[in-house]
């Protein structure tokens, strides 16, 4: 490893060159150093503290706990083992209901946490906060299709824009997004070739999670890549620990499995 101020980090500038060159981005959980460090060094592009942690790193049946002090605890432990990614942080439910509170919490997980980039659960109805992150200079990612924040008023994990009707609105969302300043798109759980004609029509890269293999990158939350999600993992997960002996060699086959556009197979869409 070379001198640390030699390390160049990830960019949204970088994120933008490798979809434009239609190179892969890959994409990884990690909730504190430890895993932060292994996740890097297996060549992650973009670590996301997801706010998943509420479910694999602390046990709950949702998301819907989490709050921004644990997002900005997690997301310090994860920058303390983190060279080289990109560093993304969740906003987490009820974080965002209005720009003012959305530019106070992001400034929290960037000034305290140390992201670079914050992801936030939202579709048109976010539009007005998106543009004002974006005009203070905070980089968001917005999350679109399944929501799991949403689970309460969706009645469960489900796949979401499979009517036309609904197809036709996360189109919408997405430009919509887009328009206000999102920096990039992360869509889970949605047709393959619905995230096909999103990922085509956008001008920011596309991350998917359960969306297909046409996306600019993919991600998959860490527990799951390595076999040790409670309980039945989404279907859209693969465990890379066969096969492998160490964790580190796991998280570099995930890796390279997605720029090798190995990962996701048709059997991890819907
Ligand atoms: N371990 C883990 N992996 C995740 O990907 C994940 C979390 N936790 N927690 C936060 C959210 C919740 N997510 C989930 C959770 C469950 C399903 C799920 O059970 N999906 C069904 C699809 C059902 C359908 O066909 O409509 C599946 O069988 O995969 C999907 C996403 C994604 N995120
Ligand atoms: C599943 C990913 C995209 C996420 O939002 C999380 O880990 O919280
Ligand atoms: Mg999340």
């Amino acid at each position: 490893m070379s001198v640390h101020n030699e390390q160049k980090r990830v960019t949204v500038a970088d994120l933008r060159r490798a979809r434009r060159e239609g190179r892969k981005i890959a994409c990884l959980t990690a909730y504190d150093a430890a895993f932060a460090r292994l996740v890097d060094e297996a060549g992650t592009d973009v670590i996301l503290v997801g706010d998943s942690l509420g479910m694999v790193v602390q046990g709950h049946e949702t998301t819907v706990s989490v709050t921004v002090d644990e997002m900005v605890y997690h997301t310090r432990l994860a920058a303390a083992g983190r060279r080289h990614a990109l560093l993304m942080a969740d906003m987490p439910f009820m974080s965002f209901t209005d720009p003012a509170m959305a530019l106070r919490n992001a400034a929290r997980l960037m000034q305290e946490g140390g992201a670079e980039m914050v992801k936030l659960e939202g579709g048109a109805g976010q539009m007005a906060v998106v543009e004002q992150l974006s005009v203070h200079g905070v980089p968001v990612c917005a999350h679109l299709g399944l929501r799991p924040q949403f689970v309460h008023k969706i009645g469960g994990y489900r796949v979401q824009g499979r009517d036309a009707a609904s197809a036709q609105a996360l189109c919408e969302d997405a430009r919509a997004l887009e328009a206000a300043g999102a920096e990039m798109l992360l869509l889970e759980c949605v047709p393959v070739s619905l995230a096909a004609e999103i990922t085509e029509a956008a001008g920011i890269p596309v991350i998917g999670i359960g969306a297909g293999a046409a996306c600019d990158g993919q991600i998959l939350v860490l527990h799951d890549v390595l076999g040790i999600t409670p309980g039945k993992p989404p279907r859209f997960a693969r465990n890379f620990m066969p096969g492998h002996e160490r964790v580190g060699d796991a998280l570099r086959a995930y890796v390279e499995a997605v720029r090798g556009g190995r990962f996701p197979a048709p059997e991890h869409g819907f």
